[in-house]
């Protein structure tokens, strides 16, 4: 592996789909954050990946690509790629059906730079929400069955709460925690200040922060990042 992924503390989620200006990229780069997701649910494409890639190169920040689809797994110019499998989906596509076409249309993936990441997706309002269906009315002990699933039986080593473009409940955080042991607990969704930040980092692993970055500015990543490291 080309990187101690499973020790970064504070992840920074950017959208192909949007802009920001290279000074801003340069200091989200720069802010101390342990590495850079380039991800998006919807439109994302070749040309607007490698714009972003492009945009984020040359740092010394690790590089992730997060595919939302099999024409989004592209390992050129970056460290690793994160692949997500939707838990709680009634649709296997977002399980393992997308995974299965990715495979037996490319011959030569690069196991080695993939990591597999269990998704939980937790607000049915959100663009990942919406598009595998999630369902998202869960008590805490239900979440963290699913940690467990993750962890125990499929043996995921990214198990992922995702609250995206809201911020989650904590009690939930806390409780997948508790049953995850030896998977890297990821917590997205809604960290948009130091509190936040320090809040869900008590539970998980590696919080991530993306919309943030386009709403509030290179300022607020930076303090995201101070409270968890
Ligand atoms: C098999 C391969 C290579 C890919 C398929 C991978 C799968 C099943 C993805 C399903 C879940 C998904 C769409 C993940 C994308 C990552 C993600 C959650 C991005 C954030 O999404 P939002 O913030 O909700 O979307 P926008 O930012 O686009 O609005
Ligand atoms: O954009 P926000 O709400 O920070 O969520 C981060 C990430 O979990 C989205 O996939
Ligand atoms: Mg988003």
């Amino acid at each position: 592996m080309h990187t101690d992924w499973k020790n970064w503390r504070h992840v920074t989620k950017l959208d192909p789909d949007k802009h920001l200006d290279q000074a801003i990229v340069e200091e989200v780069a720069t802010s101390g954050t342990d590495a850079i997701l380039l991800s998006g649910t919807l439109n994302v494409t070749p040309e607007n990946l490698a714009d972003l890639r492009e945009q984020v190169q040359g740092y010394g920040v690790p590089l992730v690509v997060e595919p939302a689809d099999p024409s989004g797994a592209v390992f050129d110019g970056v460290d690793m790629l994160f692949v997500p499998s939707v838990l709680n989906t009634p649709d296997a596509r977002w399980v393992v059906g997308k995974h299965q076409q990715w495979v037996l249309n490319d011959p030569a993936i690069p196991w080695e730079r993939v990591v597999p990441e269990a998704y939980i997706v937790l607000n049915p309002a959100s663009a990942v929400g919406r598009v595998t269906r999630a369902v998202c009315d869960l008590s805490p002990r239900e979440v963290a069955a699913y940690a467990g699933c993750a962890e125990r039986y499929f043996h995921f080593p990214i198990v992922y709460i995702e609250y995206s473009g809201t911020y989650g409940d904590p009690a939930v955080v806390q409780a997948a925690s508790e049953m995850v042991e030896d998977a890297v607990l990821y917590y997205g969704g809604g960290i948009n200040s130091a509190e936040r930040a320090a809040e869900m980092a008590q539970y998980a692993d590696t919080i991530v922060v993306g919309n943030a970055v386009y709403e509030k500015g290179a300022g607020t990543l930076k303090a995201t990042v101070k409270a968890v490291q």
